[in-house]
């Protein structure tokens, strides 16, 4: 991918999204709606994955038939939001490897804090998605690439639902390298670090927490 931000318009993801957005939206709704973005947002975010050939035999004759190329990839989930966008990125690659990042957010400091790390092997050979619906300050995900470098990733992209303009600054100054998809492109932080007009807290969204 060569933009560093990608937001997708497609008119599914943008009136789903604005149902999850709704105040009165049900978890079990807002949950069902975040698993069918997700896959939407993946088709976008493969689009440029390398395919190479292998033989099959239809019905009526062999070919070469085009199948993924390389290591399987990998799926990072941020804790916890990123399981609402994990499930349905892995029905879609079923094949993929599954690691996770747990971090919260400290709601004083808006720093992240760390509390799990579980990625898979070889890190360095594979394509790396990290997941989490929400960009806000930046500081979680800026935090969770880097210790996905640190244990030698080197081609990451990363997946949210939301994106403020001030993730995507904090983002593209800490790894210029990672590429952001989107489904929308908010319009600021408030004093409290939550995106508006945004959709709140996605996490207790998702759980029916708080
Ligand atoms: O860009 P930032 O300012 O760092 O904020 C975004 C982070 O906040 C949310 O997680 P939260 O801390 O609420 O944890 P949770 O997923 O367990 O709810 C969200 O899922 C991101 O990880
Ligand atoms: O708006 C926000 C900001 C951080 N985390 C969320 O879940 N929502
Ligand atoms: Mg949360």
């Amino acid at each position: 991918m060569s933009d560093h931000l990608t937001v997708v318009t497609h008119p599914l993801v943008q009136h789903k999204l604005t149902l999850m957005r709704k105040r009165d939206t049900p978890t079990a709704l807002f949950r069902q709606l975040l698993r069918e973005i997700s896959q939407l947002l993946a088709y976008e975010i493969t689009r440029e994955l390398e395919l190479t050939t292998e033989t099959v035999d239809t019905p009526l004759q062999p070919m070469d038939a085009p199948v993924l190329a390389g290591k399987k990839l990998a799926l990072i989930s941020i804790l916890r939001a990123g399981n609402g966008l994990l499930d349905g990125v892995l029905e879609l690659i079923p094949s993929a490897r599954v690691g996770f990042v747990g971090l919260y957010r400290d709601e004083e400091t808006l720093q992240p804090v760390q509390y799990y790390f579980k990625v898979p092997e070889a890190l360095d050979d594979r394509l790396v998605i990290a997941v989490d619906p929400m960009l806000a300050t930046g500081n979680s995900s800026a935090a969770a690439i880097d210790l996905l470098k640190k244990a030698g990733a080197t081609n990451i992209r990363f997946l949210c639902l939301l994106a403020a303009p001030e993730g995507v600054a904090r983002m593209k100054e800490a790894h210029p390298d990672v590429p952001i998809v989107t489904a929308a492109l908010d319009e600021c932080l408030n004093e409290k670090g939550y995106i508006v007009p945004g959709l709140g807290d996605a996490g207790d969204r998702m759980f029916g927490t708080k």
